[in-house]
């Protein structure tokens, strides 16, 4: 034990309650280090056990088990500094990372088409704000509540890091269910939501930039970053980079619409083919042959699907919110898109597979890896022993409780955890923001270049090999796929190669934090611990406003 740890563990022993058999319970599941000082806050004690634990609990519970796992890295940082208490120190910056900064509701009314008025509640959170702007989605919910969306903002602000996205995090929602509003209502109310937090200087490209997540997408992003536009960012050239998922006409980026399904399929990808993985988790490598059943069939859950089935998986099963499918033999995504669109947005009646109700039962039937791409809280410690498949892919923030993950955990259940998987949509927003502030769609100025180059590389290649070989008749020749590249380069190309080059790399951190923490499939504290080590470091190098 080093100097600076026996003095944190003797300020720990004063500060805190004694180590009673829950609080050595609410350790992290599996680690095994030599010293475990920074404690679970109280309130936070219960959460591995509770069925149903508040959502902004959940998070804060998961990171503080992450800060359990790196103390020695942080109080290693803290020694290079020479702090007087370091302990302190430690436990101001995890209370940061931890807490969030501010959330500010806001009321408004709106006048209806039927001329009836009616007030709307809104929400803004901005959990970290150690790299700005923040980032974030808005979400039209009527679960939207502070506790809400503080807790995804909170998830922003690890998922941001993790991902290597250089922003702190935030998140928003709209308490209405959109389907019960005309599209001039929503309009209106998108608007105003935008205005309103415009005038608390809550949004800015170098504050806080929205972005699209559930009921919400190009249309709604399009509203808000015309509204800012007219507004207070009228004299901005920047204005465009407040908002991101919008439509390209308004300086949207090609590839963002599926960029968070393309990202969760580069992470599977990358997952199935670690062969050591899959033989603790019994899973053959590879993702041909695999099959999956999705929940929620919106933005991420559609084109995720699609990527997968395109990769030789094969989708058995879909939950939506007012029925399920399922169907052994598969499931066409495209044909199952096709079918909503005509049916009022509902997957009742397709032909394509037998129902199943209440719909949440599909996710409990056979197949190799489970998708919740809904909503949060679905896997719980009251169902989670019922999951048939070994490998869940977090298109969702949040679907997994902390009591369901100790029973996956003791099942060899390997989940691939939101604040890692499902970064593919806020890393193309990022991409989005650069474009916006850079005033140049990617490529733009070097595709013609690239070309040139390439066939130069060629020309040159065909000379050398004639002088060598001694021979006239030696043509190099462009492929069909590489001239077809050059052909058709698009921004598209650049932003979802790059997304799936983002997403192995931080795949790949998340592994090594696993073994160099020694926390077997736990994925999940290996991100948050990826996540946090970032957080804590950017903190400290800042310095803090602490006497
Ligand atoms: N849109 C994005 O880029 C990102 C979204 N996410 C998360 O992914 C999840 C889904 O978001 P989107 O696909 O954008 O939303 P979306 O609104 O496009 O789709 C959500 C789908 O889930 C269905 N659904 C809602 N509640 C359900 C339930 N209880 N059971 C079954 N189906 C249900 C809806 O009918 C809808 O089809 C959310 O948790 C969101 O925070 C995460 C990262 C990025
Ligand atoms: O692209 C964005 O800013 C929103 C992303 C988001 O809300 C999420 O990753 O949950």
């Amino acid at each position: 034990m080093t100097f600076l740890t026996a003095l944190k563990r003797a300020a720990n022993l004063r500060k805190c309650m004694p180590v009673t058999p829950l609080r050595l319970f609410a350790r992290p599941i599996s680690v095994s280090s030599s010293s475990l000082f920074h404690m679970i806050p109280e309130e936070l004690e219960s959460i591995p056990t509770d069925s149903d634990p508040q959502f902004s609990d959940m998070v804060k519970y998961n990171f503080h088990l992450s800060a359990q796992v790196l103390e020695d890295f942080f109080l290693e940082k803290l020694s290079q500094r020479k702090y007087k208490d370091p302990n302190a120190r430690m436990e101001a910056i995890i209370n940061i990372m931890s807490s969030c900064q501010s959330c500010l509701r806001i009321d408004f009314p709106i006048k209806r088409d039927n001329s009836q008025y009616e007030m709307i509640t809104s929400y803004r959170a901005h959990h970290c704000s150690h790299r700005t702007p923040m980032k974030g989605g808005v979400r039209y919910s009527l679960d939207v509540d502070a506790d809400e969306v503080e807790a995804l903002a909170a998830l922003m602000t690890y998922k941001n890091a993790c991902a290597n996205v250089p922003f702190g995090g935030s998140k928003g929602g709209i308490r209405i269910d959109p389907t019960c509003y005309s599209k001039t209502e929503l309009q209106t109310i998108t608007r105003r939501f935008l205005i309103e937090l415009t005038k608390h200087n809550y949004v800015g490209p170098a504050i806080d930039c929205i972005g699209p997540d559930m009921n919400t997408g190009p249309r709604e992003m399009g509203w808000m970053a015309d509204a800012y536009l007219k507004t207070l960012g009228f004299q901005n050239v920047d204005s465009a980079a407040v908002v991101s998922g919008k439509p390209l006409h308004l300086g949207g980026l090609r590839g963002r619409l599926s960029a968070t399904g393309r990202g969760m399929y580069a992470a599977a990808e990358f997952f199935l083919e670690d062969e050591e993985l899959m033989k603790k988790i019994g899973l053959t490598p590879g993702l041909k042959g695999k099959t999956f059943i999705v929940q929620g069939f919106g933005n991420v859950g559609y084109h995720v699907s699609r990527y997968l089935v395109r990769g030789g998986a094969k989708c058995v099963g879909v939950s939506e919110k007012d029925v399920g499918i399922y169907n052994p033999d598969g499931i066409e995504p495209e044909k199952l898109e096709e079918y909503r669109e005509s049916n009022k947005r509902s997957v009742k009646g397709f032909p394509g597979g037998k129902e199943v109700e209440p719909s949440i039962n599909v996710l409990f039937e056979q197949c190799d890896i489970l998708i919740p791409s809904a909503t949060e809280k679905i896997i719980t410690a009251d169902n989670a022993k019922a999951v048939k498949a070994k490998m869940i892919i977090e298109g969702a923030n949040g679907p997994t409780t902390p009591g369901a993950d100790k029973i996956l955990l003791e099942n060899n259940v390997l989940v691939l955890p939101d604040i890692y998987v499902n970064a593919g949509g806020v890393t193309a927003s990022y991409y989005e923001w650069l474009k916006n502030i850079n005033h140049v769609s990617f490529g733009k100025l070097s595709f013609g270049n690239e070309k040139e180059i390439a066939e130069l590389l060629l020309q040159s290649v065909e000379e050398s090999m004639k002088k060598e070989l001694n021979k006239d008749d030696i043509k190099v020749i462009m492929t069909k796929k590489l001239s077809n590249r050059m052909q058709e380069n698009s921004e598209k190309d650049i932003v979802l190669s790059s997304l799936a080059h983002n997403i192995r790399k931080s795949g790949k951190e998340v592994l090594q934090m696993a073994k160099d923490h020694d926390l077997g499939l736990n994925l999940r504290l290996a991100a948050y611990c990826n996540a946090t080590s970032k957080i804590f470091e950017t903190y400290e190098n800042a310095g803090l406003a602490i006497t």
